[in-house]
């Protein structure tokens, strides 16, 4: 075993409570083995200055679609999504997805994201691109309805699952994988019926969006009279390791719903404002016990991957759309973006202490915007940027060392990916 020593800096602890005190990592297990007066490791990061918390979580990104950053803005999902971005969708390849991807991989290491959510297409580039970069990913092909006929469906299905079967466990166990319908509307109900129990035998959990916006509530309810999320528990899609995006458009009884499976929901407050969709009850959701995640959604809808942003944009829209100063505060939002994903995506990590995962971001306190740092968990939710994280670490091994990513070469990858874009672009006009 070989150790990290995470030292000089302050800690964000499990209960907000924050110490001077060192970080102890084993880099074979990929565990804290101890917080506090460790002694030495073999070897050290320097954390002076820095407060030391845990890696962030984003629980809902379309990775690739760094791709498609500013390609589309300002309009609402639905006339975004089929008038722009499925058409371009329809032209990427594998070395589109792959070159997007590490664009992205770029972006959350660099902000202090060691984990992430990811549902799109050529999940097999998407999974080597994670083991090459170091971080940990929850990841699932995605299926869509739309326009298919019976056997396109289907294989689309098969793909799905095939992917989630044979790469749960990658890159040492730091790929997990997922079955992902896109929506309850994009994808019809036979073939939801016929295809959640076979996703169900995998083993694997279910995330997909839900409740995004009202239009795509109110056909459901009109033609079924009962709510999205209640249809969705009739087909089986609300377990207990399942994770939904958005859940804008939840009502009293779908909140109370969620809490009694178990089904987390993942808040994405900039994607939201930015198509207009609305705002998430979030705390009607974690008054009634539900698990809270947040996730950026993919970057042409963001349009950056900094959950900085994210955990800043969570908590002004709670407190706008709640007409009170008090609501979404800033402990809810860091609770969000670091324990409250890992649960969602069934990690083991988002607190520091011993035998967790040792998965960190180790922020840089000494800038102006951080000073005076009165209370740290005020400076991290609406003041901090992702441009502030000087280490990341993920599964015990340093991955951004001074601000610099290890595991990727940065110019390569930025070259490459506007490359890529530029031509996925031309070839889809
Ligand atoms: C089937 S892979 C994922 C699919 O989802 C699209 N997408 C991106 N952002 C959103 C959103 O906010 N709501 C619904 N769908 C979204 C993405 O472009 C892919 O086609
Ligand atoms: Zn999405």
């Amino acid at each position: 075993m070989t150790t990290l020593r995470i030292a000089g800096g302050r800690v964000l602890h499990p209960d907000f409570s924050v110490t001077t005190d060192d970080v102890l990592v084993d880099d074979t297990s990929g565990e804290i083995v101890a917080v506090g007066d460790v002694g030495s490791g073999d070897e050290t990061l320097d954390a002076e200055g820095c407060l030391v918390m845990p890696g962030l979580v984003n629980a809902h990104c379309h990775a690739a679609m760094t791709l498609l950053r500013g390609y589309a803005d300002d309009k609402p999902l639905e006339s975004w999504l089929r008038e722009d971005v499925w058409p371009v969708e329809a032209e990427l390849t594998d070395a589109d997805i792959r070159a997007g991807t590490e664009l992205a991989l770029v972006e959350l290491l660099k902000s202090g994201t060691t984990a992430f959510a990811d549902m799109y297409f050529s999940m097999g580039e998407v999974a080597e691109a994670v083991a090459e970069a170091g971080l940990r990913a929850r990841l699932g092909h995605g299926v869509v309805g739309v326009g298919k006929d019976e056997d396109a469906a289907r294989a689309d299905h098969e793909e799905s699952l095939s992917f989630a079967r044979e790469y749960d466990g990658y890159a040492d166990g730091r790929v997990r994988t997922m079955y992902t319908p896109h929506s309850l509307t994009t994808v019809d109900e036979d073939r939801l019926r016929e295809y959640v129990p076979e996703a169900r035998e995998a083993g694997v959990p279910l995330h997909y969006h839900a409740n995004e916006t009202a239009d795509e509530v109110e056909p459901i309810v009109a033609e079924r009279d009962e709510r999205p999320l209640e249809y969705a528990d009739g087909l089986g899609m609300l377990g207990e390791s399942d994770f939904l995006a958005h859940g804008v458009h939840s009502d009293a009884t779908e909140v109370d719903l969620l809490a009694e499976r178990g089904t987390a929901v993942v808040h994405c407050p900039a994607s939201n404002m930015k198509l207009a969709s609305g705002a998430a009850p979030v705390p009607a959701y974690r008054e009634a016990g539900v698990t809270v995640a947040l996730g950026t959604d993919g970057a042409a809808s963001n349009n950056d991957l900094d959950l900085f942003d994210e955990m800043r944009d969570a908590a002004m829209l709670g407190k706008h759309a709640a007409n009170d100063a008090s609501a979404v505060p800033a402990e809810a939002v860091v609770e969000m973006a670091t324990a409250g994903g890992a649960d969602a995506l069934g990690f083991d990590a988002g607190r520091i202490a011993a035998g967790r995962k040792a998965d960190l971001a180790v922020v840089d306190f000494e800038a102006a915007h951080l000073t005076p740092t009165h209370d740290a968990v005020s400076n991290l939710a609406y003041a901090t940027r992702g441009s502030d994280v000087r280490h990341t670490v993920c599964d015990g091994e340093v991955l951004v060392r001074d601000g610099e990513v290890r595991t990727l070469d940065e110019d390569a990858v930025r070259e490459r990916a506007a490359e890529h874009a530029r031509d996925l672009v031309a070839r889809a006009e």
